[in-house]
């Protein structure tokens, strides 16, 4: 075969090419049709049953020279092409994505900035038990220039016996200790017709990583304009939690934090594995700001500030930790919150890594 030959066989390959890409494209818009319908109806993308009818089909009209394998193999490629192009398509169309808003979503709360590119703090106690203790736990942020203060007051336990919280008492008590600190309060609602009733008290609505797909509390959530800190689910992939955010943004209430806050795995030294990747992925998928709760994640003491400093090196635009006067007493939690002196340290220890703001020097 001289050059010749090569050069002109060559060429023709080079315009099949191209009919093939322009193929390839029109295939690929009718694809997306198919997603649309397929969005609208709420119906999955990957259809394992019609690939194998059209493997089957194209079987059975090959006539060679390729092998059937190669065949198949060449088209299960188109259709893995195919569903990915689906799922980008599906991405660019939610509200939280980065493919909708490029810039990052600020959440301000008083004096604060949640996801400005300065790092900040939320504590305080995992439940509510009294005014003395919530209004102990508020001096000792205000004393390292902590503003977000969180505290429980309806809460969600795995076991009914257990101290189920004080309820709007909690609400009224967060409320009042906040005012007389100049500090916000986030606090978990766990019905849909508190929700109204929250916006009364609290400065961020917590949706509790056992409620993420709680879709009437996300709807009522997204319904009301107070900021919402929605955890991740013990279980939800990367995919669920941002579809539990959109469930909010959607309504209309644009300003969600998302929180990391540990989830299930086989390891039991620990309460939860703390998903450090969920940090950059959430951060590149979303303009939404990420926090790390470091306290569920670990559900133990001696391992809080190196987690914090693993969430603030990963991108985390908040680290969120449980304080307590005096943890062996709690009605919640004993065995994961930190005391007062010990929060001290934690703070004195993230501003000497270099990872965080001293909040003190700034005020
Ligand atoms: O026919 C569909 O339902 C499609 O979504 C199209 C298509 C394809 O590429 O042909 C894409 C993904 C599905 O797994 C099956 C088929």
């Amino acid at each position: 075969m001289s050059d010749a030959n090569v050069k002109q066989l060559r060429e023709e390959l080079d315009s099949i090419n191209l009919e093939l890409l322009s193929l390839l494209s029109k295939r690929a818009s009718i694809v997306q049709e198919i997603a649309d319908i397929k969005t609208k109806q709420g119906v999955t993308k990957f259809d394992p049953e019609r690939e194998k009818e059209m493997l089957d089909r194209l079987v059975e009209h090959n006539e060679g020279p390729f092998e059937n394998d190669a065949v198949r193999h060449l088209f299960k490629q188109i259709f893995k092409a195919s569903l990915q192009l689906q799922k980008d398509d599906s991405k660019k169309h939610l509200l939280v994505s980065r493919k909708k808003q490029a810039e990052d979503t600020v959440v301000t709360l008083g004096s604060t900035q949640v996801g400005n590119g300065t790092p900040t703090i939320v504590a305080g106690p995992c439940s509510v038990e009294s005014e003395e203790q919530v209004r102990a736990v508020a001096k000792a942020l205000k004393n390292n220039g902590v503003t977000l203060m969180r505290g429980g007051a309806f809460k969600p336990r795995t076991s009914p016996y257990d101290f189920q919280g004080l309820g709007v008492e909690g609400l009224e008590i967060l409320r009042r200790v906040a005012d007389e600190y100049e500090l916000q309060v986030i606090s978990e609602i766990v019905s849909p017709s508190d929700i109204e009733l929250a916006t009364k008290y609290v400065d961020v609505i917590q949706i509790g990583a056992r409620n993420m797909q709680n879709f009437e509390l996300l709807k009522a959530a997204g319904n009301v304009n107070t900021p919402v800190l929605l955890k991740r689910g013990l279980s939800a992939t990367m995919e669920e939690f941002l579809h539990a955010a959109e469930y909010i943004v959607s309504r209309g209430n644009k300003n969600v934090i998302l929180c990391e806050r540990g989830i299930r795995t086989y390891e039991k030294w620990t309460r939860n594995t703390l998903d450090i990747s969920a940090v950059p992925l959430l951060k590149n998928e979303s303009h939404l700001p990420v926090v790390v709760d470091v306290t569920h994640s670990a559900g133990r003491r001696d391992i809080l500030v190196p987690l914090a400093k693993a969430a603030l090196a990963a991108g985390a635009d908040a680290v969120m930790v449980e304080v307590h006067p005096n943890p062996a007493v709690a009605l919640s939690d004993a065995q994961q919150q930190i005391d007062i002196p010990t929060f001290d340290q934690f703070m004195t220890d993230l501003h000497a890594s270099k990872l965080f703001p001293s909040l003190v020097e700034s005020k």
